[in-house]
């Protein structure tokens, strides 16, 4: 069993050394075994269909021997989530997922999502309830504080390369918020080292998935589905909804969105430093009812494959084809919820801690993320 403060030990980077021990394999694994161990209710590495789409090697159509015959090649793929707590990461990550697995040109791809809050779950919680936050110092959404939230996502960053080092998965993606730049310009750099090592197997080429809600609606319906997520098992709704909305706002203080200015700086310095790795960036805005100018680049390497090309295809259909396969759904949902529906497993209100009568999970929701809360949100002192 480890403990946090090994965490202490088992992180010492930043963004100019090599945070990974993949050299050093025992020491990275004693902690991930250690937290995979127990992790049946809530996996932390998501794999759809795995058993089914190992390289298969009975082909069906020339494309899918094409395919077969281009991996062969030493392709990997990192999609670096980026977004705000509740814009909707995960959910179109296991899209995009379900969409790589029913086109016929990626569809042997092996996809698994590395998810830096179960991870911390898993190792600052240990089934135990989550602290409330209250300004205290356990409270890591709060910027000052935010050191070990970055050992959560620096070991499943570890994690994640590992597994794909050894070849257990063709696309990782990497679910965190990834909101400030210079967590991204960590990544980046991580993944110069690892393609510029000569012993590794495999070249991985970075792929940014930004997504984000700005649709007042959705946002309130995405914070009160994260209120059922095991951070809050065994929190009452209001408090719930009010340690989400406070960490929402911390984020939203030092949140940096992605841009053509960030991405052209990291194609330039892949190319000053290494072997122009490519990078390739989409978004999803409002679950693809939004579009923004400049929201998108492409850039190849040099010598891509026509796997990659493959791939990056298939992403970019899937971004520009979100709202018309997933939207209705969603809105759907989100018109049920703003009418006081839920889905039947769940009931329509809840007990507030001081009230023991049944209160609309709505009307306390509406009462928190008002549209007071919407407007401090925009002012950086506000947290
Ligand atoms: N595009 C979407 N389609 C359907 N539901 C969504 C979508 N985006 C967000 N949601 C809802 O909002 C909740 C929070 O979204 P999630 O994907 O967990 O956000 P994030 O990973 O950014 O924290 C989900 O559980 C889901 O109920
Ligand atoms: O380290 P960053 O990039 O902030 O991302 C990880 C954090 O994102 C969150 C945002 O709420 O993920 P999750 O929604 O999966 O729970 C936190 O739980 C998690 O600790």
């Amino acid at each position: 069993m480890i403990l946090e403060e090994d965490l202490d030990s088992g992180s010492k980077s930043n963004s100019t050394n090599s945070l990974f021990s993949l050299n050093n394999r025992d020491s990275y694994s004693s902690i991930v075994d250690d937290y995979l161990a127990d992790a049946d209710e809530e996996p932390t590495a998501l794999t759809l269909n795995y058993s089914n789409r190992g390289r298969r090697f009975s082909a069906v159509s020339a494309a899918a021997l094409q395919q077969q015959q281009d991996l062969q090649t030493n392709d990997k793929l990192v999609i670096v989530l980026v977004g705000l707590p509740a814009s909707g990461k995960s959910t179109v990550s296991n899209h995009l997922i379900q969409h790589l697995g029913q086109d016929p040109r990626t569809a042997h791809m092996r996809c698994k999502t590395f998810n830096a809050g179960q991870v911390r779950r898993k190792l600052s919680c240990r089934g135990r309830p989550m602290m409330l936050a209250n300004n205290s110092s356990e409270d890591l959404f709060n910027p000052k504080n935010s050191q070990k939230k970055e050992k959560y996502a620096r070991l499943t960053l570890e994690h994640m390369f590992a597994e794909l080092d050894q070849d257990s998965c063709d696309a990782a993606i990497f679910d965190a918020t990834n909101s400030t730049e210079a967590r991204r310009a960590f990544i980046f750099h991580q993944l110069r080292v690892y393609n510029a090592d000569a012993n590794r197997s495999y070249h991985i080429t970075p792929v940014v998935l930004q997504v984000s809600c700005t649709e007042r609606a959705f946002v309130r319906y995405n914070i009160h589905n994260k209120t059922f997520n095991q951070d809050y098992f065994d929190k009452p709704y209001e408090f719930a909804v009010r340690d989400f909305a406070k960490r929402l706002a911390h984020y939203h203080s030092q949140y940096i969105p992605f841009t053509t200015a960030e991405f052209n700086s990291h194609v330039v310095e892949s190319k000053l430093v290494s072997e122009d790795n490519g990078l390739f960036w989409f978004s999803v805005i409002n679950a693809g009812y939004s579009c923004a100018p400049n929201s998108a680049a492409l850039h190849f390497p040099p010598k891509a494959t026509q796997y990659l090309s493959s791939v990056i295809d298939s992403i970019q259909e899937f971004v520009s084809s979100y709202s018309g396969v997933h939207a209705h759904q969603y809105i759907q949902d989100v018109q049920d919820f703003a009418k006081g529906k839920t889905p039947s497993n769940r009931t329509l209100t809840a007990t507030t801690p001081n009230n023991s009568t049944a209160v609309p999970y709505a009307a306390i929701l509406h009462g928190i993320v008002n549209e007071d809360y919407f407007t401090r949100l925009h002012k950086p002192s506000f947290a």
